[in-house]
């Protein structure tokens, strides 16, 4: 249990939290969706209520550096958590600087594995240092690994990003990486990519929204169906043209193979490394390889192989099995101990986010903690700069519905769009991105003021904030051949907000701006909310109580 507070008895209502994912606080408008946005409820809040800013991005939210950009898993865990794990990207660069990967279990497997099979390893993973669900310096340390100890052939099945990074950036990984396989392979030694496609289309799905995406990357890297091209560079050449206007993410697959034979198709007693270290976008296709009684989708054929993922994705669900780093072990949750504490709790998003406000949350478990009740609004199948609204007015719905049932103590959803319409990079589709978030917000805050209740309003990153490539010196735009503007699909460096939205304290509650203010203090701010201490692991409260 935690402990209650002695100086305050909590709100009367329930404590809600609005997580607007992708909004960013920018040093400047240029180019910023949410400035463009007509909002009034937010500039409302922004001038009336108390907020503060919270880093969002680099080491306060567990990553490498301060160069990272933060990113949904990292910032929905140290929300929930209260709590700074160092996170997937810096375990991994951790465990092959130090060299412990390849001392663990699971590598040590793989690499016997492809050597008692035809000798082959593959590797499947998002191909760019984007550094949120992989980064290439771990690919690359790992096929001069596998030659080193002995394996023969290594087959890459590479999915260009473009949303992480630049949104045309694939040729500046593909090109350098295909001369150090060329470089790196001699007659001993064959390494290859050998099949890709944009990660919007193949393979990444996540949350289930649409198993025809893990489908069509079975076919392309485990059948290698699909049109064949001599190499990766020629690939995204020849699509680029085909296709123009297509951003990387977009790209349709491709397969490496010349006289209709693929070069890199995966078979029985091959081994496989699914190379992403964040979870979400991993999930399906690791249960694709890993389950044997698997329904989503026809395998046609289900090569027996030893599969190994980057990190351990569900550590409830143990999935995968074998796995190269361990994952961050994230404890005592806020999930966790306002279920211990009895206090009841609602988590809302639609598909894309679902799993953000409640895996992510809970520390990367997939089972609810007692008295949690989760609701998730279906997603659109579509790009959504075509329904820039996407779910928000359902989720909206569904917000209202469980504050007026007054069943919970605490209520928590997440806006997907100024993130999910930031990172398609079409400026005035996120626009009416946050105007929906606005006006959904617009309908929530009073139904809160009705239920003697206070809403925290906040964000886990930046992306609207900033839709152009800005030039670093001048601060304006990059201009593309034709002089328009360079879209920006990536997340930002920005800082987000955190405004308490309170009408039942009478002015009592406000927000202390700290020097180092960031995610991982919202649990205790919440936990403060509700009348309880926080726990003593959690990163302090900002809550003032005047
Ligand atoms: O997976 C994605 O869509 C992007 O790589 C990161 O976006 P998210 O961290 O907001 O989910
Ligand atoms: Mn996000
Ligand atoms: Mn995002």
């Amino acid at each position: 249990m935690l402990q209650k507070l002695s100086s305050f008895p909590g709100v009367p209502g329930p404590v809600v939290i609005i997580v607007m994912d992708g909004y960013g606080l920018p040093k400047t408008d240029v180019g910023s969706a949410i400035a463009a946005a007509r909002k009034p409820t937010l500039d409302k809040l922004f001038a009336t209520c108390p907020n503060i800013r919270l880093k969002a991005h680099g080491t306060a939210v567990g990553m490498p550096s301060d160069d990272d950009m933060g990113n949904s898993e990292v910032g929905h865990n140290a929300i929930g958590a209260g709590q700074v794990y160092a996170q997937g990207a810096a375990l991994v660069a951790g465990a092959i600087a130090d060299g412990s990967i390849w001392q663990g279990q699971a590598w040590q497997e793989i690499v016997a594995g492809a050597k008692a099979g035809r000798g082959v390893l593959h590797f499947i993973g998002l191909f760019s240092d984007g550094n949120v669900h992989s980064h290439i310096d771990h690919l690359k340390a790992m096929v001069v690994q596998a030659k080193a100890e002995g394996v023969k052939t290594v087959r890459i099945h590479a999915l260009l990003d473009g949303r992480d990074v630049p949104e045309t950036s694939a040729l500046e990984y593909v090109e350098p990486f295909e001369a150090f396989l060329a470089e790196i392979s001699d007659p001993s030694f064959d390494a290859r990519i050998a099949s890709g496609g944009g990660r919007q289309v193949i393979t990444m799905d996540r949350y289930e929204a649409n198993w025809a995406l893990v489908e069509a990357g079975w076919k392309t890297h485990v059948l290698g169906q699909g049109e064949q091209f001599a190499s990766t560079a020629e690939a995204v050449k020849a699509l680029r043209q085909r296709h123009p206007g297509t951003i990387d993410q977009d790209l349709p697959p491709f397969v490496i193979g010349a006289n209709g034979q693929p070069v890199g198709t995966i078979e029985d007693g091959d081994a496989v490394v699914f190379y992403n270290f964040r979870g979400d976008r991993a999930i399906e296709i690791t249960r694709a390889f890993e389950e044997a009684d698997f329904d989503k989708f026809d395998r046609i054929r289900m090569p027996k192989v030893i599969y190994a993922g980057m990190l351990q994705y569900d550590g409830d669900l143990q999935l995968p099995k074998r796995f190269l780093v361990a994952p961050p072990a994230i404890k005592d949750t806020m999930g966790e101990w306002f279920a211990k504490s009895g206090v009841t709790q609602f988590a809302c998003s639609e598909t894309q986010k679902f799993g953000h406000v409640t895996y992510f949350w809970n520390g990367n478990r997939s089972g609810k903690f007692e008295g949690e009740t989760y609701q998730e609004v279906p997603s659109d199948v579509v790009p959504f700069e075509q329904r820039p609204w996407m779910k928000s007015a359902e989720i909206a719905d569904a917000m209202i519905a469980a504050l007026k049932s007054g069943q919970y103590k605490t209520l928590r959803c997440n806006f997907a769009n100024g993130d999910m319409v930031g990172h398609t990079g079409n400026f005035r589709a996120a626009t009416l991105s946050v105007e929906a978030v606005d006006l959904a917000l617009e309908r929530i805050l009073p139904v809160i003021d009705a239920m003697g209740g206070v809403a925290l309003i906040t964000a886990d990153h930046g992306n609207a904030d900033e839709m152009f490539e800005l030039d670093k010196k001048t601060k304006q735009p990059q201009l593309n051949a034709d002089g328009s503007f360079k879209a920006k699909t990536a997340h930002t460096l920005n800082p987000v907000p955190l405004i308490l939205y309170d009408n039942v304290s009478g002015g009592k509650l406000g927000l202390k701006q700290t020097e180092s203010a960031g995610l991982s203090n919202i649990a205790a701010t919440v936990a403060n909310l509700l009348g309880y201490e926080k726990h003593a692991k959690w990163d302090e409260s900002l809550l003032q109580i005047r």
